[in-house]
């Protein structure tokens, strides 16, 4: 008989694996109306439109980064880690939203396995409806082929037998929302800031880089802008004295979305005599399009042309072993 297993989905946007996965990448992402809101009925057709465009821009950045973005390997990495932290009790599967592996190949993985239950991680620890709310709507739409409200439904044949497994509908399943003032993610954070510093890096400026939103979802209560702000004030409690701000990085599009800008608030830093900059991104955590390109690259030129002494850009967590002990918490947390 074989043994009853926890699922755990680890939940994250999804990157392009190469050049010509970028296109419909794209569309898939502004076909999500959680992410962008076009009207429903010419969603489709413009998101089509956009990632044509939008694809001949951004081939660019795929370039400069070897024609890939890393997120798929790194995340894989994370989950990889992740098992083996949880032992055999556990089994921890990717679904990236926009590109390979898709929640219904995460799905098909984890119902090769006899599944107890389900918890939902997001390696967003911020949360925003734009990215862990819209994986979360799209994880219901898909395990309903998987889990039939009040019945029973045939799953799959069990690994290494031939016989249909039959799952009872009521699997619990557990949405962990977000972590962003969570002691251990601090730590982890923390941690991975001072093995990146200087020994004394107490004339150097701290930027916290966060990915921007458009102002209206904010306005209409996400609760991004917050958990960010609270994220970086728990991490500045560690560093007194160190001077520090928030930016917003990565806007797409006409409409108005938080600022400062990243590459605003650099030029702003360093005009005024702030030579010596740290550059922190904090709600990701894991490298791809808008870290290596946007920061190490095109916003460490400027700074290097604008005069900069130094501009250290801090790794995202990726595998630090405080940050997969921060997922194992939450999971055991809610085992
Ligand atoms: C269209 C609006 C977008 C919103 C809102 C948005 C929010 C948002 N995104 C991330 C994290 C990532 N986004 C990435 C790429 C990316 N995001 C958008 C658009 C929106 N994001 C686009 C069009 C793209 C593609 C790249 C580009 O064309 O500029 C990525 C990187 C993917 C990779 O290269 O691996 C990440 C990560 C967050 C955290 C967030 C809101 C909080
Ligand atoms: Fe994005
Ligand atoms: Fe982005």
């Amino acid at each position: 008989m074989a043994k009853e297993k926890i699922g755990v989905v680890l939940l994250n946007l999804g990157g392009p694996d190469s050049l010509d996965a970028i296109q419909p990448f794209l569309y898939n992402l502004f076909s999500d109306h959680d992410i962008i809101q076009i009207p429903k009925p010419i969603q489709k057709p413009v998101a089509f439109l956009i990632s044509r465009l939008r694809a001949k821009k951004t081939k660019k950045y795929y370039e400069i980064m070897g024609g890939k973005s890393p997120q798929k390997e790194q995340t894989l990495q994370q989950a990889q880690k992740l098992q083996e932290r949880l032992g055999e009790d556990y089994k921890v599967v990717v679904a990236m939203r926009y590109w390979h592996p898709f929640t219904e190949e995460a799905l098909s993985q984890l119902f090769q396995e006899k599944i107890k239950k389900i918890i939902l991680l997001p390696l967003y620890p911020q949360y925003s409806r734009t990215t862990t709310g819209s994986s979360f709507n799209e994880f219901d739409r898909k395990v309903k082929r998987y889990i039939k409200p009040g019945k029973f439904a045939v799953l799959s044949t069990l690994k290494g037998t031939k016989e249909p497994y039959y799952y009872f509908s009521s699997i619990p399943i557990v949405k962990i929302n977000c972590y962003f003032d969570n002691p251990l993610y601090i730590k982890a954070m923390v941690e991975n800031i001072k093995e990146s510093l200087p020994k004394d890096h107490k004339d150097y400026y701290f930027l916290f880089t966060a990915h921007s939103l458009p102002e209206k979802i904010i306005l209409d209560g996400d609760p991004y802008k917050k958990q960010t702000e609270t994220t970086v004030k728990l991490i500045m409690d560690h560093f007194p004295n160190v001077k520090h701000s928030l930016a917003y990085q990565s806007k797409v599009g006409p409409v108005k979305w938080l600022e400062p800008f990243t590459d605003q608030e650099i030029e702003r830093l360093i005009k005024e005599g702030y030579k010596k900059l740290v550059v922190i991104p904090v709600s990701f955590v894991s490298e791809h399009s808008e870290t290596l390109y946007e920061l190490d690259y095109q916003y460490g030129n400027m700074a290097k042309e604008l005069g900069a002494e130094s501009f250290i850009r801090i790794p995202t967590l990726k595998t630090h072993p405080m940050f997969i002990e921060t997922l194992k918490e939450l999971v055991i947390k809610n085992s």
